[in-house]
């Protein structure tokens, strides 16, 4: 078990260190951040007490390696300052928080959360993956995997509501597109969107998936529909469509219980004095086999135009299709006017390797553009490991010798975070600068 710093929190600078690291002119992180705390938590089985938060586990084989956790190893390496800045606070705990706080910085309710998580020093407690449900399938599946971490239907259809953030991507999931207009912002519009529109299943040549008839711009995934599908799911999907204060309440309830899973006691924020109790009780684990140790972007500022902050946009989501139709009206070169960042730092940041390749090999968009931070598409590329796109980005002549506003270059940054793959590349690239 990594040793514990026993200091106490400061909370206050711990929470505003989170929302800068969510929160800033690369990337409105969020959604992602309410994501990994659920995938974290989400492995938890009543019966023999496995899985859970406890121990940060998906850091290891095989967990890091589940399907379901594609690209989720980001929000680490956006903590990781945070983490270096406040030592006292366990991995699997800074998460969990991050899900937490990351739910109220979205206009969400406020999720009781409590500290105690420790990390675990390999991957012997990781749970066996297939944990988190399948997307693809319909409600008897989506009740038999919550049942197992021990929700009723309602805390079920609660969680759900997560959707009302976000995206799905192809190059994570396969499937693509927001369930939301207003997806930074946490409401209850999943719920009035699945309950009130009409849906058709799309037409396309990836999985089963949904779109609205009016618009075609909105989605959802066979597990989402389940919940208007089954009459118990669809009575708590009515009323949280009906009620945003009863949603925001039931989630706050339940989203925290699911963050506590399989953890130490001093975990429970319900045992705080004043924190209403979850919907139904906490999954009693037999105790032998507890588990010891284990959004404000896009804005093409004054120099506004739709179409290359459009292509900006999916650029970011690695949506290289539509991508690609999206060219010829874009400017492509056009920074976004908050951050000085291109096409490229935004597909470089999120590790898009066909985006790049496009950008690099067939639009030519200069690889050395520096950001508000002075990070060029490489220095995201190194900061997140995304070897792939590093060597992209060398074969396509970027500067290894550009320092940014905090005076290092790409691999002084790949050494910072840690990214050996990505060390190897840069130290055998031959030194050049275009500047
Ligand atoms: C049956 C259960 C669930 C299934 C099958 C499911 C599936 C998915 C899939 C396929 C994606 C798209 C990932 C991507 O392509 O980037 C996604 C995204 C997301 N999920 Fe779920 N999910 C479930 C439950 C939840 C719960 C309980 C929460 C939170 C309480 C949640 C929060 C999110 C968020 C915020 C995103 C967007 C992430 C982003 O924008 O990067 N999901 N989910």
């Amino acid at each position: 078990m990594q040793p514990q710093v026993d200091k106490p929190v400061n909370m206050e600078a711990l929470k505003s260190e989170v929302r800068a690291a969510l929160i800033n002119r690369k990337s409105f992180s969020c959604p992602i951040a309410l994501r990994v705390a659920w995938h974290a938590s989400g492995t938890f089985d009543k019966h023999d007490g496995t899985g859970g938060s406890d121990g940060a586990t998906m850091r290891f084989e095989p967990e890091i390696s589940d399907d379901a956790n594609k690209g989720l190893s980001i929000v680490r390496d956006m903590l990781h300052e945070v983490k270096k800045a406040h030592p006292e606070v366990s991995e699997a705990d800074l998460w969990t928080y991050a899900g937490a706080v990351a739910t109220e910085f979205m206009g969400g309710p406020v999720v009781p959360h409590a500290f105690g998580r420790t990390d675990a020093d390999d991957g012997s407690s990781c749970p066996e993956n297939g944990r988190i449900p399948d997307a693809s399938k319909g409600a008897d599946h989506v009740r038999e995997f919550f049942t197992r971490m021990g929700f009723s239907d309602r805390e079920t259809v609660a969680l759900m509501g997560g959707h009302t953030v976000g995206r799905a991507h192809i190059v994570r999931s396969g499937f693509d597109g927001p369930w939301t207009r207003k997806n930074l912002s946490f409401d209850n519009e999943y719920f009035r969107n699945l309950m009130f529109e009409e849906w058709q299943v799309k037409e396309w040549d990836g999985p089963l998936q949904y779109e609205d008839v009016a618009t075609g711009e909105l989605m959802m995934l066979p597990t989402d529909m389940a919940m208007r599908t089954d009459a118990e799911y669809a009575k708590w999907a009515r009323a949280y469509a009906n009620d945003q204060d009863l949603f925001f309440a039931d989630f706050a309830k339940a989203y925290a219980k699911l963050l506590a899973l399989g953890c130490p006691e001093a975990c429970n924020p319900f045992n705080v004095p004043g924190v209403e109790p979850p919907i139904t009780p906490f999954p009693v684990a037999p105790a032998a086999a507890a588990p010891s140790g284990k959004c404000p972007f896009s804005g093409a500022g004054a120099s506004s135009d739709a179409s290359s902050a459009k292509f900006r946009e999916l650029a970011m989501h690695g949506s290289v299709g539509p991508l690609k139709k999206a060219t010829p009206a874009a400017d492509v070169h056009q920074l976004e006017a908050s951050s000085s960042r291109s096409a490229l730092h935004k597909a470089a940041f999120w590790g898009h390797v066909q985006v790049i390749d496009y950008l690099c090999n067939e639009v030519g968009i200069n690889p050395d553009v520096q950001d508000v931070y002075g990070d060029t598409a490489l220095h995201d590329a190194a900061r997140f490991g995304h070897a792939d796109v590093v060597k992209l980005l060398l074969a396509a002549g970027a500067s290894t010798s550009v320092t940014n506003a905090a005076g290092l270059t790409p691999l002084q940054v790949a050494v910072e975070y840690s990214k050996h793959d990505v060390v190897a590349l840069l130290k055998a690239a031959p030194s050049h600068s275009r500047l």
